[in-house]
């Protein structure tokens, strides 16, 4: 760890995170980056702490002293503004972010993601204090192509799908396609930081992550969740090629998304941890171009993989149709098409991400079957017996 330096040549000094939503996925890996790769300490603030438990014990690990978990609900604790005051930074992180939840609970999608984090936003800029805000590729919404008739040859222009985060509009649904209840809060709580940079001096990094995935996502339903939750798409599919049931295509997995590895995913963030010269006043998108699918494609890249890290066959059916409306209820709504524009990001940072598809769901998908294999044979076992 010794004489590290950042993108300018300057020795790195270490500092004090505020990490809010730490117990998390994305959190999980940013505290084992911060752990195992930096001098930084971290106060983990979250309500859980299960995907960070062996960072915490035992005492004996070599970063003991320089991680410090507080179970804080934000939403209503005056410890909040004391560990802001400590830190150098405050990453917020905490929010209800799994689609399943945007339309059949938008209130608290909506308290979640703006409300709830307005105090946070408060702090910061009454203090003096750096903050990195995590929102989401979601706020673009539809992409302008999505208007067009099907057959047009504009759909091919990439002027009308990549996302840029200076120029793209945000294009959301009716208010009855409560679907963007999330990204309408992370817009105006994403306006809310912008405007306190320019009229208060806030020092903000805005990130906004384009599907991010890899061990620890989510949670599967019945085993370490709710038997009847909806998690995001890599844990569902996940769920359904451990228990061999199919995939469940929603309106015909006809989505497009940019899937990219946790692991790349978090070297940016480091990046704009210790780079505040080149970060401040900046929203990054971060994903990876390169690894586009449908949501169909992604189902049949994870039959194909699955079957090689687990020895299984593949299903006869490996997939089957499922409308929206059955699979998430009322006010469902979808993006189309997410492509991250990455000129800001390689300017900025000099960042890239490096992992193919195929070798992140390889590696995401042996974690998976590593972890849960035996956990469901068992629970499906003992619900047959019953
Ligand atoms: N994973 C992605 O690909 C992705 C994509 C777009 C945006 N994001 C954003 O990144 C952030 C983290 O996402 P994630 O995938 O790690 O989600 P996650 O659900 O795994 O993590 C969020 C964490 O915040 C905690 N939290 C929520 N409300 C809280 C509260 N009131 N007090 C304390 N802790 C609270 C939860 O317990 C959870 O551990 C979110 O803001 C999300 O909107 C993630
Ligand atoms: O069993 C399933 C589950 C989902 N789908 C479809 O897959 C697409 C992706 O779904 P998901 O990963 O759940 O979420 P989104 O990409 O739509 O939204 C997320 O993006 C970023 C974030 O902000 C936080 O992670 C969140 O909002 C989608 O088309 C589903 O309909 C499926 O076919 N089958």
């Amino acid at each position: 760890m010794a004489g590290r330096v950042d993108l300018d040549g300057n020795p790195i000094k270490p500092i004090t995170i505020c990490m809010i939503g730490a117990g998390g996925f994305i959190g999980s890996h940013l505290c084992e980056k911060l752990m195992s790769e930096t001098p930084h300490k971290v106060l983990a603030v979250d309500v859980s702490n299960d995907k960070i438990k062996h960072l915490l014990e035992p005492a004996t690990l070599a970063w003991a002293d320089r991680i410090e978990f507080h179970r804080i609900n934000i939403k209503n604790d005056s410890r909040l503004e004391g560990l802001i005051k400590m830190a150098d930074l405050t990453i917020n992180l905490a929010a209800i972010c799994t689609p399943a939840d945007y339309n059949t609970r938008p209130l608290d999608t909506i308290y979640s993601n703006f409300i709830d984090a307005l105090p946070v936003v408060k702090y910061c800029s009454e203090n003096g204090k750096r903050l990195i805000h995590f929102s989401t590729c979601e706020i673009y919404g539809k992409t302008i192509g999505a208007f067009l008739p099907k057959d047009s040859p504009l759909r091919q222009d990439p002027a009308y799908y990549v996302l840029k985060e200076d120029a793209s509009p945000c294009i959301f649904g009716p208010i009855e396609k409560q679907r963007w209840s999330y990204a309408c809060a992370k817009q105006l709580i994403e306006r809310l930081i912008y405007a306190e940079g320019a009229e208060n001096g806030l020092e903000f990094t805005i990130v906004r992550p384009f599907n991010w995935i890899g061990p620890r996502m989510d949670f599967i339903p019945g085993i370490d969740g709710p038997s009847e939750g909806v998690p995001r798409v890599l844990a569902c599919f996940s769920n359904n090629l451990l228990r061999r049931e199919p995939l469940k295509l929603v309106d015909g997995g006809e989505s497009q998304r940019t899937f990219i590895y946790i692991k790349d995913a978090i070297e940016a963030v480091l990046l704009m941890i210790e780079n505040p010269a080149r970060a401040n006043g900046h929203i990054f998108n971060v994903g990876n171009p390169n690894n586009e699918v449908t949501v169909r494609q992604l189902a049949e890249m994870m039959t194909k993989v699955y079957s090689k890290v687990s020895g299984e066959s593949s299903l006869e059916t490996p997939t089957i149709d499922v409308s929206s409306k059955e699979f998430y209820g009322e006010g469902y709504d979808d993006s189309d098409k997410r492509i991250p524009d990455m000129t800001i990001i390689n300017k900025q940072l000099a960042w890239n991400p490096k992992t193919s598809l195929w070798d992140l769901l390889e590696s995401t998908l042996t974690y998976q079957h590593r972890t849960y294999a035996e956990a469901i044979k068992q629970a499906m076992s003992k619900s047959t017996a019953n």
